[in-house]
């Protein structure tokens, strides 16, 4: 609702209620109306401050509401009216001012706003585009170049560049409605036909058409087939161009085309499993609400190789003191340097002071002694792990939290090595770990729900998509993932092209598809594990049995791929070849081709026309099995924690809201009958046979991905 007050004797104070972030819900909307209506018929009333309850102004429209039937006044009207009044109406801006927030302070006539405030148009990470007025409002106010970076990224600016930008007009580091009343009383009864936005010309770049174009060239290339960015400029183009009455039509017209199609509701769905994974819980039923976090102002890093400089980075820039220790000099030097090119590099993009005094360097891991955390980011080997962890129970002190960053290893292995146990868990960061936004944080059987809720914390304070998950081979993410790129060896050999498989995943809206990304983090890497792993067998044999593993079905082309010196970029040759080693521009590869042409034929294997349907089927459906795997097995909560793993962390797009979500777009029915099909086909690939869970699923009716929890709880409560 909307409280409404008098402040200073003349001027009407309304007041947001609607906690936590003030969200625009029909109850907010409809008080809006009715405290406007009031504070404009009572004639003492001078001029008009609206804020909102608790240092927050207004989160935007309610996005629970998106979902179902609107009700209540509709936004646009009433921000008109707000616009309309022939009293001051004045926007006291403190903590969020997003989306229609912004939008209902772009329709007052003056904005104060507080220095600590955050102001946005976010709607595009929606789905969405500012369609209270947003889109037609703010190019008339701060330009079309401005409003179209703010619209089209939805990134939010602190009140310091609002002002820079022009769109607030005051900028306190006081009481900011005290001293937004002042203001309102200092400009009551002057003329405010200057300060309506939507009678503003908007200002026209003389070479507009080339900056439109330019735009939509730009979000066009980066939006994956995400409709919202394209939206966005089609309507800043609209201000831009058309007189605001038939701007404002244009921008209705688009908002329901993005409305229904599918893809806000994949992004929204996202916006909420983005919370949802705060709270988290494990199997013990231990989670978020019972669990305390430890205080950790010290932490250190042990081993300084690319992901231990990038996690230095990530604590030192949360404004941890971080002891960051390699016990090899040169090493140590080297990554000292680039570690301060990174902070510094950072910095200057955030326009703050680099944090290098927060980091100690050191090559004796007895600096360890005084840290509350410890983050271990040596070399994948589980004996040189061990053998680190054993030194840290040494030297740390009594408490402190063991974080092993693996990819792979187990957790549970590495615990078993300690005294504590319980102090152990696995932080999975993503590299480059100070800018991916994804952080899985692996507990063990004996892990404590306080090292948990500990290492969640900090994840979040890092500014990480945090999700906890149980141990198992490659955690959730990658253990999802082998599965994805086995399909994709396995469709080479059926006929299929890197070209093909990489178009259609990209079509799909992956940055890169299964070959190029293995090109970029070098084909070696999972050559390494499958080499330990005793499956990458050196040599060339041929027939059927060179190609079966334990009985199942087994590609060895990455693996000769390798043996031929080729590991992507960093040797200039892969699944694709570049112009020189280190060189980011894939061209197609006819040696590559041939290769395949000449493995088929020593193989027995005969070439078939694969489309980009069977490729999209085969790689994702296979995935999403072992997401319900691993929901079976309780390793994750929820599909949300899927989700979030795959958006944040594998380039999932967003639009398609995470795969567990896509299935459940897709239609349950349709996904097991295809996994059925392909399953028979191919019967020496167990992993294509579909999970209970999943036939679980579809026979209590397919039920929407939100109550997938109570079927896995009730499955999980008769095992
Ligand atoms: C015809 C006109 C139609 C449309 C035009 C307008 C469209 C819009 O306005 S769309 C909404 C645009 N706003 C946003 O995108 C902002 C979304 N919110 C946030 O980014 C953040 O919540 C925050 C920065 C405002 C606050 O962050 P933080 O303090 O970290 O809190 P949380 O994110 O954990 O949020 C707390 C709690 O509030 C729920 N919530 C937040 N914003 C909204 C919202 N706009 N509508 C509904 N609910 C909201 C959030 O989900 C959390 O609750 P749960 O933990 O229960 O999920």
């Amino acid at each position: 609702m909307a409280q409404y007050t008098r402040a200073s004797g003349f001027v009407g104070l309304i007041t947001l209620q609607n906690p936590p972030v003030n969200a625009l819900s029909a109850v907010v909307r409809q008080a809006i109306v009715d405290t406007v209506k009031i504070a404009l018929s009572d004639p003492k009333v001078k001029s008009v401050v609206i804020c909102g309850q608790n240092g927050n102004f207004c989160g935007g429209a309610d996005i629970k509401e998106f979902g179902g039937e609107m009700t209540g006044p509709p936004l646009i009207p009433m921000i008109h009216a707000i616009e309309a009044a022939n009293k001051p109406m004045v926007a006291a801006i403190e903590g969020n001012a997003l989306g229609g927030g912004l939008e209902l302070a772009l329709g007052c006539h003056y904005r104060i706003a507080h220095s600590k405030a955050r102001l946005g148009l976010p709607e595009v990470t929606l789905g969405l585009l500012p369609a209270a007025g947003g889109s037609q409002r703010l190019p008339r106010l701060i330009g079309v170049p401005d409003a179209l970076d703010l619209i089209t990224t939805g990134r939010i600016v602190t009140a310091a560049e609002a002002l820079r930008l022009g769109i607030v007009d005051q900028v306190t580091e006081h009481n900011t409605v005290d001293a937004a009343v002042k203001f309102a009383l200092s400009v009551a009864g002057q003329p405010l036909d200057a300060r309506r936005i939507s009678t503003f010309p908007c200002p026209r770049p003389p070479d507009s058409d080339a900056l439109f174009e330019e735009a939509m060239r730009k979000v066009r290339g980066s939006a994956r087939g995400a409709m919202a960015p394209v939206a966005c400029v089609q309507a800043v183009r609209a201000a831009a161009t058309l007189p605001y009455e038939r701007g404002m039509e244009r921008e209705k017209e688009l908002m329901a085309t993005l409305f229904t199609s599918g893809q806000a509701r994949a992004l929204q769905y996202v916006f909420f499993a983005q919370r949802a994974v705060g709270r988290w819980s494990m199997p013990s039923g231990a989670g978020w609400d019972t669990s305390k976090p430890r205080p950790v102002n010290k932490a250190a890093v042990i081993g300084l190789g690319t992901m231990g400089r990038g996690i230095t980075v990530a604590l030192a820039q949360t404004g941890l003191s971080v002891v960051a220790i390699e016990t090899q000099e040169k090493q140590l030097m080297e990554a000292k340097q680039a570690v301060t090119s990174m902070l510094e590099r950072g910095a200057k993009r955030r326009g703050a002071a680099p944090a290098l005094d927060r980091i100690s360097y050191s090559r004796n891991i007895q600096a360890v002694a005084d840290v509350d955390l410890v983050i271990e980011a040596v070399f994948e080997d589980m004996a040189l792990k061990l053998e680190v962890f054993r030194q840290l129970s040494a030297f740390c002190k009594p408490g402190t939290l063991l974080c092993t960053n693996t990819s792979a290893l187990d957790v549970d292995e590495l615990a078993r090595g300690t005294p504590n146990p319980e102090l152990v868990v696995g932080m999975h960061f993503f590299a480059p770990a100070h800018v991916m936004k994804l952080l899985e944080v692996v507990y063990g059987k004996r892990s404590s729900p306080q090292a948990v809720a500990t290492a969640m914390q900090l994840g979040k304070k890092m500014g990480k998509a945090s999700v906890a998950v149980g141990n198992c081979r490659g955690f959730v993410g990658n253990r999802m993932l082998r599965l994805y790129v086995e399909q994709a060896f396995f469709l080479l050999e059926e006929g299929a092209t890197p070209e093909l498989v990489d178009g259609a995943l990209e079509e799909f809206g992956f940055p890169m598809g299964v070959f190029r990304m293995s090109d970029l983090s070098g084909l070696d890497v999972g050559w390494r594990t499958r080499k330990a792993a005793g499956q990458a067998q050196p040599g060339e044999a041929s027939g059927q049995s060179a190609r079966i593993r334990n009985g199942s079905r087994y590609s060895p082309i990455g693996d000769l791929v390798c043996e031929q010196g080729r590991f992507g970029q960093k040797t200039g040759r892969g699944w694709y070849q570049y112009d020189k080693p280190g060189s980011r521009v894939a061209r197609s590869d006819p040696w590559l081709h041939s290769f395949l042409e000449q493995y088929r034929a020593r193989h027995g294997l005969v070439a078939r026309s694969i489309d980009r349907q069977e490729v999209l089927e085969r790689c994702l459906y296979a995935l999403v099995n072992e997401g319900f795997r691993i929901l079976e097995d309780g390793i994750a909560a929820g599909p949300e924690d899927i989700d979030v793993i795959y958006v944040f962390g594998y380039g999932w797009p967003g639009h398609r809201g995470g795969p567990m979500f896509y299935a459940s777009t897709v239609g349950l029915p349709k996904v097991l009958e295809r996994l059925e099909h392909y399953h028979q086909a191919h019967p020496d690939v167990p992993d294509l046979q579909p999970c209970g869970l999943l036939r679980r699923l579809v026979a209590s009716g397919s039920p929407p991905v939100h109550r997938w929890r109570e079927v896995i709880k009730k499955l999980h409560s008769q095992l």
